[in-house]
């Protein structure tokens, strides 16, 4: 059968389809919002700060990897504020023009969410230094030498920016967000509370080691583990009696092959060749790709973040290398001379 890493249950990303089946289970207000304590607490001094004070709060940046709530958080931002989202995103914004148009249409103390807030072109970032510092939009009509920059004044209003890549953002940008909220990996307690929530609005009864066993398979991220509740849930419905028990959560998560630890198939093969073929490495990564049958990207960008984050996986100059965890994760000894290999 084809690999299609990209089809895995245990990827972090989510396509529309998803999205939408997400929305059901999102959070509204911040105290629904499970863990990110250090988050939820400076957020929740920004935004109460600012009710108090009956004006729109300070631009709020929100960083993290795919699938720990930065999206939720925007919407959630709004919400607490008793006041409208509006939505965009970097890439939707082709020419500073689009976000000029989005600008001058926002009411007061609304609330602009930009996605992928580092994937805006660069002329539509200068117009946004501006308005999120001045309140102004230089509205630019005519065209060629005879064009003039109108200034345009606006509204009040917060700008909420999401990136999974805070690096990539130029710091004068960076600069103008008030507050930043860096958002972590979930451990496995809070996941657990995140699927019992889930559970609960779709209805359905999950058992307290069923959620704790789904959740130290999802990789410490809350889309994951919704993902993997409707997943048990189908199986739970189709085979078996319609509760969801640590059986069926088991039963469920070996039929989509994710493993104890929230491998999928493509991460055990690569943790497999690298043992089994390369005696544990070090070996580069085209090597590695091949022997796996993918793309050396596919491997670099899919499977290894994961297994490198999880201790599975050494990167050395020399190559990758299978720590000693790989080894008993896969349930093989570490050949002898191991040690001197890992060096
Ligand atoms: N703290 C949380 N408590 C409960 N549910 C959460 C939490 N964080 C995220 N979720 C759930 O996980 C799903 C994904 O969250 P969200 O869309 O906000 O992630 P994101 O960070 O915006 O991801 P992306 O980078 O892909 O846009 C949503 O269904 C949301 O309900
Ligand atoms: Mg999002």
């Amino acid at each position: 059968m084809e690999l299609d890493p990209a089809d895995s249950v245990v990827r972090p990303g989510a396509d529309d389809l998803e999205r939408a089946a997400e929305a059901a289970l999102r959070p509204r207000h911040l105290d629904e919002f499970v863990g990110q304590k250090v988050v939820r607490e400076q957020l929740s001094l920004v935004l109460q700060a600012a009710i108090g004070r009956g004006r729109a709060p300070d631009h709020v940046l929100l960083s993290g990897p795919p699938g720990l709530g930065k999206t939720t958080l925007a919407m959630i931002i709004a919400a607490e504020l008793g006041t409208s989202l509006r939505v965009t995103s970097g890439p939707a914004i082709q020419h500073a023009g689009d976000l000029a148009a989005i600008l001058s249409s926002l009411e007061e103390n609304e609330v602009l969410f930009i996605d992928e807030i580092h994937r805006l072109a660069r002329p539509a970032e200068e117009l946004l230094y501006v308005a999120m510092e001045d309140f102004r939009v230089d509205v630019v009509v005519g065209k060629g030498a005879g064009a003039s920059a109108i200034p345009l004044a606006l509204p009040p209003f917060t700008v909420v920016g999401a990136t999974t890549r805070a690096g990539l953002l130029p710091a004068p940008l960076r600069d103008r967000f008030g507050f930043t909220g860096h958002l972590d990996f979930y451990a496995d307690d809070e996941l657990e509370r995140v699927l019992l929530r889930s559970a609960g609005l779709l209805g359905v009864p999950l058992a307290h080691e069923a959620a704790a066993e789904i959740a130290s398979r999802s990789r410490g991220t809350p889309r994951i583990a919704n993902r993997l509740l409707r997943r048990v849930r189908d199986w739970a419905q189709v085979r078996g009696d319609g509760t969801l028990s640590l059986e069926a959560a088991r039963a469920a998560l070996e039929v989509y092959e994710v493993d104890r630890r929230g491998l999928d198939r493509l991460d055990r093969s690569v943790l497999t060749a690298l043992c089994t073929r390369f005696g544990g490495g070090p070996v580069g990564l085209t090597t590695l790709a091949v022997a796996v049958g993918e793309e050396p990207e596919t491997v670099e960008t899919v499977a290894e973040p994961f297994l490198v984050r999880e201790g599975l996986i050494g990167r050395t100059p020399r190559g990758r290398v299978a720590t000693a965890e790989a080894w008993t994760h896969l349930g093989l000894s570490a050949p002898t001379a191991a040690d001197t290999l890992f060096g």
